[in-house]
């Protein structure tokens, strides 16, 4: 099967290629062909591909071709609790309202609530998230379902005697679902964070990652609160935690948030394999500061965007973390010229799909890599006039101007339409059991 893109522009978010004009042609999951609009002759073989019966023909005129976004942080059945509790602290929003209401989960809640999470993903630009949660059976086959790219991981907070369970689930999700959905699903090993892990944990998720040879996804250094804390428990930074535990020596590891670093704790990061996934927006909404993403990215760490789930992010639209990422580190340098557009773009896509270490697969729009990517409607009035594709997308353009979404060649969405999800059926189910389970508190 082959789709054929059409006379579009094609921003490849491939080592700083200009936007150009020209088709795209997928052959199954794979990008089969790029060609650009000014090649004079196309090859013979491609024009006897292209005008078979069996292509799909998708006219790209005035839309942008770009890879899919990538959220390399969430929690999907979050949707569920979105808006029911806002304007309070990290720590009393998680153990007064969060965690009791997730206690009241079931698996099909959960299960509902990640397809509710993956529509408005889907419906805004992104192809691929990073999800970390508990019940991921259902989150697992709803991705399978859906047709999005995950990388998945069981949640571990140790605050009761359960930690073996916990653990079995971690081990059954990986031996269960890695490669699994054609390979669009991946695992890690997801210790929840430095002040919910004790070193017994997680001396333990290290060395199940090391003879699984996955990677491990963690919150870290969110809030003042959390260093003070960690200061109290342990004389030492959340960072310096994870660093003296050996977190950073051979693992692949994703670390969320990290807005509070010292200049010694972003030197324990610096040669890490992964990386920071930064979540501008939560981290505004909270009130936990400014991560030093500018700082990091001199240090050679890689900085990739995530929204955290739509509880504390209010939406998943990753085109508006990528204006917040931007803005932010201007603001704080007092300087407009650092973290320029093209950079903020690449955070979205490419850097994101290193720290998820699947940039063999996606992230940039290449031949022979899975066909992720997103149709962008260019012909409307907070989109005119194209002086720069580049500016426009990472500063003017949101999620609700995509019109095309397709992941590993299959199209998701066509003119705004999803195609694998029964979108009324999951919000109706979103609704009664979101307020199930608030009224259960
Ligand atoms: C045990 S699964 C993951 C766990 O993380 C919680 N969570 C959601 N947002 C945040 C955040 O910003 N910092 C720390 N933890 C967060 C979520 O409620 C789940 O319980
Ligand atoms: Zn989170």
């Amino acid at each position: 099967m082959r789709v054929h893109i059409r006379n579009t522009t094609i921003l490849t978010m491939n080592k700083e290629e200009a936007p150009f004009l020209g088709d795209i042609v997928i052959h199954n999951d794979r990008i089969e062909h790029i060609i650009h609009k000014d090649q004079q002759t196309i090859d013979p073989i491609i024009l006897e591909q292209i005008n078979h019966d069996d292509v799909q023909v998708i006219d790209g005129t005035d839309m942008v071709t770009m890879p899919g976004l990538i959220n390399a942080h969430q929690h999907t059945p979050m949707n569920l609790l979105k808006g029911f509790s806002d304007d309070l602290k990290l720590m009393d929003w998680l153990e007064k309202k969060m965690f009791p209401a997730e206690a009241q989960m079931t698996p099909e809640d959960i299960y509902w609530g990640s397809q509710l999470s993956m529509a408005e993903m889907i419906r805004s630009g992104t192809t691929t998230f990073a999800d970390m949660y508990m019940h991921m059976n259902q989150i697992a086959q709803a991705v399978e379902e859906v047709g999005m790219r995950a990388s998945l991981t069981r949640g571990l907070v140790f605050h009761d005697d359960d930690q073996g369970a916990r653990i079995r689930e971690a081990i059954e999700l990986v031996e269960q679902w890695h490669g699994q959905a054609d390979g669009r699903i991946t695992t890690m090993f997801g210790p929840h964070a430095p002040y919910t892990c004790p070193p017994d944990s997680l001396l333990e998720v290290i060395e199940l990652a090391k003879q699984y040879q996955l990677p491990i996804h963690i919150h870290l250094a969110e809030t003042k609160e959390e260093v003070i804390t960690m200061r109290e428990r342990y004389e030492q930074t959340p960072t310096q935690y994870l660093y003296e535990l050996g977190l950073f020596e051979q693992l692949h590891v994703m670390l969320a948030h990290s807005v509070h670093l010292t200049k010694r704790d972003i030197q324990y990061l610096t040669g890490m394999r992964g990386g920071v996934i930064h979540n501008p927006v939560s981290n505004l909404k909270l009130g936990c500061g400014i991560a030093p993403v500018t700082e990091m990215m001199k240090q050679g760490i890689t900085v990739g965007l995530g929204t955290d789930g739509a509880g504390s992010a209010t939406t998943l639209d990753m085109f508006q973390e990528i204006k917040a990422a931007t803005w932010l580190q201007k603001l704080d340098y007092g300087d407009p010229t650092v973290l320029p557009a093209y950079q903020s773009l690449q955070m979205a896509t490419i850097e994101s799909a290193k720290l998820l270490a699947i940039d063999h697969e996606t992230g940039t729009l290449e031949v022979g890599k899975k066909a992720d990517m997103i149709l962008i409607d260019l012909l409307q009035p907070h989109l005119q006039p194209v002086h720069h594709i580049v500016s426009l997308l990472a500063y003017s353009a949101n999620g609700a101007d995509v019109d095309i979404t397709i992941v590993n060649g299959q199209i998701l969405m066509r003119q705004r339409q999803l195609i694998t999800i029964d979108e009324q059926e999951v919000i109706r189910q979103g609704n009664i059991r979101a307020q199930r389970i608030v009224n259960g508190i």
